[in-house]
């Protein structure tokens, strides 16, 4: 059985690579179908060797024995909110009030990215292996929802690649995507099921199931937005940088996101996003806009909750749909 041994984990290394191609780079190497068959054999060989299945397995997708309540998960590092610009004057006081701090007229670089409307998340892995998954809630406690998370198509239950830290803490937005909110609500009405009003609505109830099968069902992604605790292990020091590590260990991050040099490329951006809202994949409510220096943020700090050294740039309210 030993060759069974090295078949299943081959299948493994597999598919991860095929969730990396897919998921990360946007570049599947192999057809849905191939995919699902290689899933398949994996299936079929964990089945008939129990002994050699382990909870790290891509096939681990499926969702496991209901709750009967949440547990809680306290954030080391707190998960704060971020303060609101709603127009460009507001976003210019921003990059003032930075300059300001840092009595530095220096053009500042930007991490830009989409505000994604769904539910902020953090993901432990310990030794590459996914551990634990917890939501916001107040910043310092959030409910345990591992066995939720898990379940979700893009986030992977193993990290790829080489000198990831012993204990790393990824955060980033849990979101349904328009066209799986569509379908979910469709089929609801068939079945006489709930019927969501928006997919943020639909994110934070699919992830609030005790039982992760319903959870498994329903068609969740997770985009990585940045990093909590970091543990034993080189990191980065740009935010930039540090997000496109996450992505070398497989993590997979909005598209959109960009780097740009000082308050008018940031303001270009904004415009850019906001013009191609309609066509994105997801719904937002705006871009985040971060200083990339990680020097400069720990010198910028936080104001109460919210970090000195961010900002969400909001879009005008939508006008409401008529139905
Ligand atoms: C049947 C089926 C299998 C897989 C997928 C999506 N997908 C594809 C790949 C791939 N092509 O490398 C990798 C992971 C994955 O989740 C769909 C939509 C339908």
């Amino acid at each position: 059985t030993e060759s069974v041994l090295s078949q299943i984990a081959a299948l493994k290394v597999q598919l991860e690579e095929y969730n990396y191609q897919y998921y990360v780079l946007d570049n599947p190497s192999v057809p849905d179908s191939e995919y699902d068959r290689v899933m398949r054999e994996l299936i079929a060989l964990e089945t008939q060797y129990p002994q050699f299945l382990s909870a790290d397995s891509p096939s681990q997708k499926v969702g496991g024995e209901a709750l009967g309540s949440f547990s809680q998960v306290q954030h080391l590092v707190p998960m704060l909110s971020l303060d609101n610009a709603f127009d460009e004057t507001e976003f210019r006081s921003f990059n003032k009030r930075l300059q300001d701090r840092l009595k530095d007229t220096t053009t500042l670089t930007f991490c830009c990215e989409p505000k994604l409307d769904g539910l902020a998340v953090s993901i432990l892995y310990q030794d590459g292996v996914l551990v634990q998954a917890a939501t916001r809630g107040d910043g310092q406690t959030g409910e345990n929802i591992t066995e939720n998370v898990k379940t979700i198509r893009n986030v992977p239950l193993k990290l790829r690649g080489e000198s990831i830290p012993h204990r790393l803490e990824v955060r980033g937005e849990v979101f349904m995507d328009s066209a799986g909110f569509a379908k979910m609500n469709e089929l609801a009405i068939k079945n006489d099921g709930k019927v969501f009003a928006n997919p943020r609505n639909a994110a934070a109830g699919s992830l609030r199931q005790l039982d992760s099968k319903i959870t498994a069902k329903r068609p969740l992604m997770f985009y990585a937005y940045g990093m909590g605790i970091i543990e034993g292990g080189v990191v980065p020091d740009d935010h930039f940088a540090q997000l496109q590590a996450l992505g070398d260990w497989g993590l997979p991050m909005s598209p959109e996101t960009k780097l740009v040099t000082g308050v008018d490329d940031a303001l270009a951006y904004y415009q850019d996003i906001m013009n191609r809202r309609s066509q994105l994949k997801y719904e937002i409510d705006g871009v985040v806009i971060k200083v990339n220096d990680k020097a400069l943020q720990q010198t910028l700090g936080f104001v109460a909750r919210a970090p000195r050294w961010a900002i969400a740039f909001k879009f005008p309210a939508q006008e409401e749909m008529t139905q």
